[in-house]
């Protein structure tokens, strides 16, 4: 069903997809009742924004935008040719790994990989890098990143032409992923957020990375090209920062305030995680509720990274190519966002929909052993799933 109010003076559209009948029934035996549909915020009032409904007649609900995304971003999948050459399918950045996390980013990498790019690149901690380079011959790891220790700092000030010219040749970079917070490390991440900003490269931040955001949420703040990742937790952290307030404990309510969030970021795409994965701009926002896996492995939101951002940079990249805009089925939702920002909502919704997919296929195979690489093997399996014709 689709909803649309103003706030703020703008149009808010909502589009509310059917809750698979796993999450149903588990939402009904605690007592909740499905399906949630997201409400347009009236302004400056702490009435939720997500709230519950009874659960319509399944012919009036609105797959029609489910089905919509998928089939705009089918457009966008890059065709596999004997002609095509090394890159083309995306050349995936992803700044992170320090000596407490090395899994993080090399989940980020290695699903980029494994969803179709061609070529991964992290960018981490010298400790870090002899680990992820072991996990993958696949990843090329430039440990570039100093802590706060001046010798490495200064190998930093070494590096830093080249990492121009790696960021240069990107499609798309994730910055975060086990990132870690040592302050040497995060001056440099700020960087590298502006040397990709300047170049008006797709940027996502995830994990460590929303907490350099939620510090100073100027560092992004109005950048269009953007996904913001964050979990729960994240959220309320980003939500502190711009001054939206949330009540109570850490929880999946706190996601109600996700459109308002993004809004005061003014120009990112917020992408707020949980058991539907809320995707907004705080102009539209979609609700990706296809059915997931119920183990919570640590490694999924870092799997969710490695997607979006592949499939950010395949839709930038077929945007400049003959036929790359928005189908006529796109721009008759109201979509109220620009055509870039639209096309962002629409990746992450397709990403949120592939990573779902593949921990649904996972978790059937593997109930509770499940972990991160488990979902990982099924990711092809899964963009074939949402995209037969692809
Ligand atoms: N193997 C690895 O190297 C991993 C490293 N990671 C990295 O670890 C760093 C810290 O990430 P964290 O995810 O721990 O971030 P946070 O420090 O924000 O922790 C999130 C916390 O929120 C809690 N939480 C989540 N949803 C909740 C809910 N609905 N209700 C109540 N509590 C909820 C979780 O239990 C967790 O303790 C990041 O850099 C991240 O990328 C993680 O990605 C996990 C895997
Ligand atoms: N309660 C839930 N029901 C269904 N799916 C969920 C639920 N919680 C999370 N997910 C799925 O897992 C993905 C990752 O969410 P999570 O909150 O674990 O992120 P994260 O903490 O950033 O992960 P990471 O461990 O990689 O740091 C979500 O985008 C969603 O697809």
């Amino acid at each position: 069903m689709l909803q649309a109010g103003t706030r703020q003076g703008l149009l808010t559209s909502v589009f509310r997809l059917p809750v698979p009948s796993h999450i149903t029934s588990r939402l009904q035996a605690k007592g909740t009742t499905p399906p949630y549909s997201i409400k347009p915020a009236p302004p400056s009032s702490s009435r939720p924004l997500l709230t519950t409904m009874a659960t319509a007649d399944p012919a009036q609900q609105p797959e029609s935008a489910h089905n919509v995304c998928i089939e705009q971003f089918s457009r966008w999948i890059p065709a596999l040719s004997a002609s095509s050459y090394k890159g083309q399918q995306g050349k995936i950045g992803v700044v992170g790994g320090c000596v407490e996390y090395t899994g993080a980013p090399f989940f980020a990498a290695h699903s980029a990989h494994k969803v179709g790019a061609d070529l991964t690149y992290c960018i981490s901690m010298p400790e870090a890098a002899p680990v992820l380079k072991g996990f993958s011959p696949d990843m090329m790891v430039m440990p570039y990143l100093p802590d706060t220790n001046d010798e490495q700092a200064a190998s930093f000030r070494r590096y830093e032409p080249k990492l121009q010219g790696i960021i240069g040749r990107m499609s798309a970079l994730i910055v975060g992923p086990g990132l870690g917070d040592d302050p040497g490390t995060v001056k440099v991440a700020i960087k590298i957020i502006k040397m990709a900003c300047e170049r008006d490269l797709p940027l996502l931040i995830d994990g460590s990375g929303l907490n350099i955001v939620a510090k100073d949420p100027s560092i992004i703040k109005g950048y269009k090209n953007c996904i913001l990742t964050p979990n729960v937790a994240e959220l309320g952290r980003l939500a502190k920062a711009v001054g939206v307030q949330l009540e109570g404990p850490v929880s999946t309510a706190w996601q109600e305030a996700a459109p308002q969030v993004a809004a005061a970021f003014e120009g990112p795409v917020l992408v707020s995680k949980g058991p539907a994965d809320i995707i907004t701009d705080g102009c539209t926002t979609l609700s990706c509720e296809v059915a997931s896996g119920l183990k919570r492995s640590g490694g999924q939101g870092d799997i969710m990274a490695g997607v979006v951002a592949t499939f950010v940079s395949w839709s930038r990249a077929a945007q400049k190519g003959p036929g790359g805009g928005l189908l006529p089925s796109v721009e008759a939702l109201p979509i109220t966002s620009n055509l870039d920002t639209a096309s962002l909502l629409v990746s992450a919704y397709a990403g949120c929909a592939v990573l779902r997919t593949a921990s649904n296929k996972a978790f059937r195979l593997k109930g509770r052993s499940l972990m991160a690489p488990d979902i990982i093997e099924h990711l092809a399996e899964a963009l074939e799933h949402q995209f037969p014709n692809a």
